[in-house]
């Protein structure tokens, strides 16, 4: 559904937009502040910002530029109380998409909307959707940014830059570049060029003549030369030695090269994809790093976000993972405790998804033949991790904080029904019963987690009886206590 987001501390305004945009058939949430707007901004998608200017913590033109970069990247149209023609220059500079002076006609209002909305719309189908994803799990906005990028860098042939912490999918990612690509029947070679010395690491990229040095005893292929037709991924580019940065450079203007003792040029046609977890532009400024290069690498620059920044993803990716590990075994499926998943999200992840997944396969060990992984499983040092934590958030937090959590509870529901809905159907539509039937039991579970089991705030959140509450719990064989 289409979400529109009202930045407005007039109240009685609010209201008005409220009933306007509710009868376009659109969600409408209203904030009262820049911190409210920019707090739900940040864990929501919003189509469209209705941005006063004045605000009670600060100017709506001042924080375009961070509205603007949300996770959902929202089309702003402002208005404000005060018509400044020095401000409507800088709204339409800083990309918004109107800027109204109130009192606005209700059409003016629904025109301006309705044209955003369809832009919007044109905009978001031009993302070329045939991509491959099949082994990329993610559906935080920030990582279906990343697939947006994904797909533009298939269909292109400049060089790509992928940064992010280590464990965050570089590889991955390159290699699903590749595979997208017109690239695909061609090689994807990789070279690390952190775990090799500067002489080794100019062979291996350019190959040499048999004798060319002490120890080469055969002619050898550069990796460059293996990756014509195809991609080359130059991995921690970072590490690599000023020198063969140089040489390098020249390589990808002009594809051609010559291998060590070699005297004849080789030619070779590799599309570029470089990571590294290092600032690059930090090390241009200390001379670490040539920016000539660095502006050749980043035609297209991927920034894949750290897990701890995109907790929503973690449940898909173990659910993901710990399915390719049942196979792998030739074990049944194995089902999961909800204590199981709140621990895996309470914890920080320094080590990104390769963390995840290596501390998913030492529970899956642990949890020998049964059928659930319970948070028992998991590694001592992860669940003291998570228990200190926890404990001080506690003593600082209200009772319905959920560790680690930070989307709204209905979100949550929502997430957690569509999670089981394709795990338990695939592309299948369930029928009406069971889809209700799982709603209803991820409700129940967002009830009491939220409430922290307390019936009687239960009972006055959900409207239920006390003997219907618990008849329902039976029914879906929930514990008060264990959830
Ligand atoms: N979004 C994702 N979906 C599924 N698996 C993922 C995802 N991101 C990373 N992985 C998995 O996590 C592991 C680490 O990924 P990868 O090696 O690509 O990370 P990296 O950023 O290149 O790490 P490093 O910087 O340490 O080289 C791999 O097993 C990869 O398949």
């Amino acid at each position: 559904m289409t979400t529109i987001l009202i930045i407005d501390d007039d109240i009685e305004f609010c209201e008005t937009m409220e009933s306007l945009v509710g009868r376009m058939d659109h969600r409408c949430v209203t904030a009262h502040t820049l911190k409210a707007g920019s707090d739900f901004l940040a864990g929501n998608d919003v189509d469209v910002v209705f941005l006063d200017v004045r605000l009670p913590d600060g100017n709506g033109l001042t924080a375009l530029p961070l509205i603007k970069k949300a996770p959902s990247e929202p089309e702003v149209i402002i208005l404000t109380g005060q018509g400044d023609p020095d401000g409507a220059e800088l709204a339409i500079q800083g990309g918004v998409w109107d800027y109204l002076v109130k009192p606005t006609s209700i059409k003016q209002t629904r025109l301006s909307l309705s044209r955003a909305l369809k832009y919007r719309q044109e905009k978001q189908a031009e993302t070329p959707v045939a991509l491959n994803l099949d082994n990329i799990i993610g559906v935080s906005p920030s990582m279906r940014k990343c697939f947006d990028l994904v797909a533009k860098a298939a269909v292109s042939n400049s060089q790509v830059l992928i940064t992010g912490e280590t464990g965050t999918g570089k590889e991955l990612f390159a290699r699903t570049i590749h595979e997208n690509s017109a690239r695909a029947g061609h090689n994807f070679v990789i070279v690390d060029c952190a775990s090799l010395t500067e002489t080794l690491l100019e062979s291996t990229l350019f190959g040499h003549r048999k004798g060319a040095f002490t120890g080469a005893d055969a002619d050898r292929t550069g990796l460059v030369k293996v990756a014509d037709g195809g991609t080359l991924f130059l991995d921690e580019v970072g590490d690599m030695p000023l020198s063969i940065q140089r040489s390098f450079l020249r390589v990808l203007q002009e594809k051609r090269f010559r291998p060590v003792g070699q005297t004849q040029e080789v030619t070779s046609n590799f599309r570029l994809i470089a990571a590294t977890n290092r600032n690059l532009e930090e090390m241009v400024e200390k001379g670490q790093f040539r920016r000539d290069l660095l502006f050749r690498l980043w035609a297209v620059h991927l920034e894949l976000p750290p897990l701890r920044s995109r907790k929503g993803d973690i449940k898909r990716l173990a659910m993901f993972f710990v399915d390719h590990l049942c196979e792998e075994y030739g074990v049944p499926n194995k089902g999961f405790d909800a204590e199981f998943f709140e621990t895996l999200s309470a914890y920080d992840w320094p080590g990104n998804v390769r963390e995840l997944f290596n501390v998913l396969e030492m529970a899956f060990i642990t949890s020998g033949r049964t059928t659930t992984l319970y948070a028992m499983d998991l590694p001592s040092n992860i669940r003291i991790k998570v228990a200190k934590a926890t404990l001080t958030r506690d003593s600082a937090s209200t009772p319905e904080a959920a560790p680690g959590d930070t989307n709204p509870p209905v979100s949550r529901i929502l997430s957690e029904t569509e999670a089981q809905v394709s795990r338990h159907f695939g592309n299948r539509i369930p029928e009406i019963k069971e889809f209700k039937g799982i709603m209803e039991e991820q409700y129940l579970r967002e009830l009491i987690r939220h409430t922290g089991g307390n019936a009687k705030k239960i009972m006055q959140i959900s409207g239920l009886s006390k003997s219907h509450f618990y008849t329902l719990l039976k029914k879906k064989e929930i514990s008060i206590s264990s959830d």
